[in-house]
């Protein structure tokens, strides 16, 4: 396939993927962006519709702006000095790169979890209690309510219900992981971002967080990176194939796995790359 009739592809691919989307409710509509670090131009034309309730996976080869990008679906990438960016990401219909928006109120309703397990040094209830409580929320009873759902949510409470008031470093690799998800949940997010959540955890741990991102579809939106294609392929409904900052090609999980449109993203998941 010549370059031109490869792009022509890709374009009609993230067509097909973003006419799906359009189907259902677009939780993020990312419109052309780009994003400059100094002068590495780390994402090109990002062009993507994400929908609610699904689990959408980015893939990639190390580099290719994977983290980049989520970290700016949250506006955390504004944490690095001397970043740049062009276009525009919608999160329900606001474009939150707009001068003025709320970056406080987008953060409680966008949680992120992060590869390597940070829960604060508290005990498991604060851990949980923390986000409600910044929130302004005092009563005790419902302070107790939010930890027990947030826990139960992030299936973890029958591991620690009997030591909420132990140190949250006492967990496992694994319960860390599902306690920060829980301390998610608490703030009643719409969006769960997760930047490789599992590559620190072992096969059976990593299980149990796929088996709980499967649930936790139900209620929310969840973008998660990963490294891992079977991973991907088990728990996305969509999936989007980065490189070199740019999107490859974006579809229905299925299709990319079974069927990619683009060699590219064939030489990338039958491992001839990345
Ligand atoms: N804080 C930063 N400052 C400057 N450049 C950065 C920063 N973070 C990432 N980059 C650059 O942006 C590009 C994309 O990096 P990014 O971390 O988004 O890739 P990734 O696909 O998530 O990689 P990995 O799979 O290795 O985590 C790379 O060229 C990287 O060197």
């Amino acid at each position: 396939m010549n370059t031109t009739m490869v792009k022509l592809n890709n374009q009609q691919n993230q067509t097909a993927a973003n006419a799906e989307s359009q189907r259902k409710e677009a939780v993020y509509h990312t419109k052309d962006l780009n994003l400059w670090y100094g002068t590495n131009h780390a994402l090109k034309n990002i062009n993507l519709e994400i929908n609610e309730k699904e689990v959408t996976a980015i893939i990639g080869p190390s580099g290719c702006g994977k983290s980049t990008y989520i970290k700016t679906l949250n506006r955390m990438i504004e944490l690095v000095p001397d970043v740049k960016t062009s276009g525009e990401i919608k999160y329900r219909g606001r474009n939150i790169l707009q001068k003025g928006y709320g970056v406080e109120e987008l953060r409680t309703k966008v949680g992120m979890v992060f590869q390597k397990p940070n829960p604060f040094p508290k005990s498991i209830f604060e851990n949980v209690a923390y986000g409600p409580k910044i929130h302004g929320i005092k009563d005790k009873k419902i302070l107790n309510q939010i930890v027990e759902k947030s826990l139960k949510g992030a299936a973890i409470w029958d591991e620690v219900k009997d030591r909420l008031n132990e140190n949250a470093f006492g967990l496992s690799g694994g319960q860390q992981q599902r306690l920060c998800i829980a301390r998610c949940l608490a703030i009643e997010p719409d969006v769960i971002l997760m930047d490789e959540p599992t590559s620190a955890l072992d096969p059976i741990s990593t299980l149990k967080v796929e088996e709980l991102v499967q649930e936790l579809k139900k209620e929310y939106s969840i973008i998660i990176v990963t490294h891992n294609m079977q991973q991907a392929a088990r728990i996305s409904d969509k999936t989007a194939f980065f490189l070199n900052g740019e999107v490859i090609e974006y579809s229905e999980t299925d299709q990319i796995f079974s069927n990619p449109a683009d060699q590219r993203t064939e030489d990338y998941i039958t491992g001839r790359f990345g």
